[in-house]
């Protein structure tokens, strides 16, 4: 009963960062996501959130074309980037991913230096003309990701030999080092401590006013905390979207109540 398609799950296309309509996911024969239509505003925390296997990944991994490294999976529909399709042929992949970057799950840093892990980006994409322009560079994404006090004395040391909370914040300041616009995060908290965790929504917070973010979450106390707008998605259709407050006070869809309310999910 609750796999009914959703109307009218657009916003306001005022200061529309991204752009998604009639957006089909697959893999092999399996609808991921089902005629997805959104804007996602820029400078503004977007949280994706849904019970398991709902889509919210899937969808995520649309916006940078993530999904391209899937061999089964095919996308279909329309997404703009600033009202350039990112699915353009001649759109490189890896060209937009410094544009939008990603942070995952699970911290995954590079087996390289703190220092390297951060140029990383910044050497790819010919950023700096220099050393000491790239020093600039991995400080400044360092101090955005409130992990420079921790390391500026060892960016030397293998990025792998940090705390879970700090790779964490290596591989955000690995994301950012780019000057993304976008900023892509799959349940980045789920593997760190309640202190991690609390550092890394400040941070989100921080970048919001930088960059556009959206995050899935499987908390939506840290949904109602970080974000401004809220995407619920229930068997691969977006069934709500909206102010972030309304999701979680003044749901307009029964199955979003049931889902904030912990009858499903
Ligand atoms: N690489 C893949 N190959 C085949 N099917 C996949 C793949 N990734 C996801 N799926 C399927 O697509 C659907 C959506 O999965 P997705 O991971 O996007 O959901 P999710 O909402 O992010 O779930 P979770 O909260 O558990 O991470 C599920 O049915 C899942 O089994």
């Amino acid at each position: 009963m609750f796999d009914a398609p959703t109307i009218g799950s657009t916003v306001e296309l005022q200061d529309s960062k991204i752009t998604a309509s009639g957006v089909h996911v697959f893999y092999g024969d399996t609808h991921a996501i089902k005629d997805v239509n959104v804007n996602i505003a820029a400078k503004t925390v977007t949280a994706f959130i849904g019970p398991s296997g709902c889509g919210k990944s899937t969808f995520l991994r649309c916006l940078n074309r993530m999904n391209d490294t899937i061999d089964t999976c095919r996308v279909e529909g329309n997404i703009h980037l600033d009202g350039e399709d990112i699915y353009d042929r001649r759109v490189d992949p890896v060209q937009l991913r410094a544009k939008v970057g990603m942070v995952f799950q699970k911290p995954n840093p590079f087996p390289k230096s703190i220092y390297d892990n951060v140029a990383y980006g910044a050497r790819i994409h010919g950023l700096a003309r220099n050393k000491s322009e790239l020093d600039a560079i991995v400080e400044k994404a360092l101090r955005r990701a409130a992990l420079w006090g921790e390391v500026k004395d060892r960016l030397g040391a293998p990025g792998t030999g940090l705390s879970g909370g700090q790779q964490q914040r290596l591989c955000i300041a690995r994301a950012v080092a780019t000057e993304p616009e976008v900023l892509l995060m799959d349940e980045p908290c789920s593997a760190l401590d309640p202190i991690a965790t609390a550092q890394v929504e400040e941070l989100i917070d921080d970048l919001r006013t930088r960059f556009s973010v959206v995050i899935v979450t499987h908390s939506m106390q840290q949904a109602a905390r970080v974000s401004q707008k809220t995407a619920f998605f229930h068997l691969g259709h977006l069934v709500e979207f909206g102010d972030t407050p309304t999701i979680f006070t003044n749901p307009s869809d029964e199955r979003t109540e049931s889902y904030i309310t912990g009858r499903i999910g």
